[in-house]
């Protein structure tokens, strides 16, 4: 089933992406005006399938009032199409709805999804409701994506681990984190672990498809060990293909296996200047939790 779900991502892959692992960006924090997001949702996350196939661009709808499938104040249910596993805890999980539809989010924005949940005293239905960050294209007409963690007592993560194509979830939103414009700065610097990852590649991705967006981006993305990277080959293809994108890892437990590379940040390092960066982007630089 994954096999066939990255198939179809694949083939949405723009040729721009062959030509991916060319040229390192230049950049740092100094000298810019920067802003720095961070965010750690649900704890650390693993990872392992080769998503190269992941990277995927959707068509830019060029519509200027197309339909929209989320509604603000309303649950609407979204079947599930397809579901791949991304590491031994993290799934992606892909929704359909109208294919003359987008989905109707500004970025950033979460979406809040729920789910039955037993019943009370008084027989009415009892919901668990979570927010959840879409990764697909904003413009990506009929489809949505999430990445979620799955976690062994999660109420909402389990459900959605239950799930079978054709199952639904009830979904209401979207609720607006932090409205990007193009260029609002010059430098962003992202702090990100585990599955906050997803916001992070909302902003990332609405920034590398607009060639009038000149903002530089500086990611640091935490991990427990280098197998919990989520997404990283997609990332690595990404900053290779756009130099103002600069993606940096740090790991708390590198295995033997892992070799590092550009970008890396090695225990030591991310042990001692990981809270320091932290600390000088939070003082020198509006911080804003996503
Ligand atoms: C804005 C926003 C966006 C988000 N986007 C994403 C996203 O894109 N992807 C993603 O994976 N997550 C995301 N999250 C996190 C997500 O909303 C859920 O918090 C997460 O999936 C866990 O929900 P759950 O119902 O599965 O787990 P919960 O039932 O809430 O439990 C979470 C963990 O806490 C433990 N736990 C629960 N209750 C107790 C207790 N009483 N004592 C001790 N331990 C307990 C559980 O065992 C489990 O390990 C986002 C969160 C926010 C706020």
């Amino acid at each position: 089933m994954a096999a066939t779900f990255f198939r179809r991502l694949s083939t949405a892959a723009p040729a721009a992406f062959n030509n991916a692992f060319v040229g390192q960006p230049k950049s740092g924090f100094a000298g810019f005006r920067c802003a720095a997001i961070a965010a750690v949702a649900g704890g650390m996350g693993t990872y392992y399938f080769s998503e190269s196939n992941l990277v995927h661009l959707d068509q830019i709808n060029e519509e200027t009032d197309p339909k929209i499938a989320l509604k603000p104040d309303k649950w609407l249910e979204f079947k599930l199409q397809d579901t791949a596993r991304v590491s031994h805890n993290t799934h992606l999980f892909r929704f359909s709805f109208d294919p003359n539809e987008k989905l109707g989010l500004d970025v950033a924005s979460c979406i809040l999804t729920r789910a039955p949940l037993g019943q009370d005293a008084e027989g009415k239905t009892k919901y668990v409701i979570r927010p959840y960050t879409p990764i697909s294209d904003p413009d990506a007409k009929g489809y949505f994506d999430l990445l979620v963690k799955v976690y062994p007592e999660g109420k909402m993560s389990q459900h959605f681990a239950s799930l079978k194509p054709g199952d639904v979830v009830e979904v209401k939103g979207p609720i607006e984190k932090l409205r990007y414009s193009p260029n609002m700065k010059k430098h962003i610097g992202m702090i990100a672990g585990g599955t906050g990852i997803t916001p992070m590649l909302q902003v990332i991705e609405a920034i590398l498809k607009n060639p009038d967006d000149k903002t530089q981006v500086s990611l640091l993305y935490a991990n427990v060990s280098p197998d919990d990277i989520l997404l990283k080959q997609k990332l690595d293809i990404l900053a290779a293909s756009h130099p103002n994108l600069k993606v940096f890892y740090t790991v708390d437990n590198p295995t033997k296996t892992w070799k590092g590379g550009a970008g890396y940040i090695s225990k030591i390092w991310s042990q001692k200047a990981y809270p320091l960066l932290l600390k000088i982007l939070s003082s020198l630089y509006a911080v804003h939790p996503v």
